[in-house]
């Protein structure tokens, strides 16, 4: 266990948490419940191959759930006044992401799009995919990450729509459990303007390159 880390951690502290977590990734507590979990299913921790393996984990993990202390306001920061007041959708970002219930990967693409706020003020299209890794790389579930990557759009680009598909495969639905393997999960959210069916259609006409 990290020196002095609480055991248990208060509700701002949760993965539904949309800012970036107060705690620093804690290496020295991962590598130990690594080390515990080996131990559990029947491993020796100790022999050869084993041996830098929690060291190795940890950091993985420090990686892949990464996004828990990132903002996504920083992401967002940059925005430019270019007039253009009509959709922008980046299509086909993948998507890596670790669901809660199990820990082990979905992954798959999201769809992000916007109609910008009517002063025109846009932000830089690698923007968007930075925001689907930020919520992205924490434990989740695709419904969340979805909404909230439309959410966090609203917060911080006031803009008059927003549109999120999501479409991924949960590897604990093919590699274990029911075994349905190639069964892919579809979420979207909508916001303003991309509620309107006309808007919406042409969206998601868009958006299956139609
Ligand atoms: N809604 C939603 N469910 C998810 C997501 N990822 C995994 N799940 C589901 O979470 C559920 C957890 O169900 P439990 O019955 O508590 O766990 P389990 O016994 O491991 O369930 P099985 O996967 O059916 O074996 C499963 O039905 C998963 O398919 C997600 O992103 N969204
Ligand atoms: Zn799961």
């Amino acid at each position: 266990m990290g020196a002095g880390a609480p055991s248990r951690i208060g509700p701002l502290e949760t993965a539904a948490l949309t800012g970036p977590s107060s705690r620093p990734f804690d290496a020295a507590r991962a590598e130990a419940a690594v080390r515990e979990l080996l131990i559990a299913v029947g491993e020796d921790p100790d022999r050869d191959g084993l041996l830098d393996t929690p060291a190795r984990v940890a950091r993985m993990y420090a990686e892949v759930l990464g996004g828990l202390r990132e903002d996504p306001a920083e992401v967002l920061r940059t925005s430019f006044d270019l007039g253009h007041d009509e959709l922008v959708l980046v299509r086909d970002i993948e998507v890596y992401s670790l669901c809660e219930h199990h820990l082990v990967p979905f992954h798959g693409v999201a769809h992000v799009g916007y109609v910008p706020a009517a002063d025109g003020r846009i932000t830089g299209l690698s923007k968007l995919a930075r925001l689907v890794d930020v919520f992205a790389r924490r434990p989740q579930v695709q419904e969340r990450l979805t909404s909230q990557v439309a959410d966090a759009l609203v917060e911080h680009l006031q803009p008059r729509g927003v549109i999120v598909v999501v479409e991924c495969e949960h590897l604990c639905m093919s590699m274990r459990g029911v075994r349905k393997t190639g069964a892919r999960t579809v979420t979207s959210a909508m916001r303003g303007q991309l509620r309107d069916p006309a808007t919406r259609a042409e969206a998601l006409a868009l958006l299956h390159g139609r």
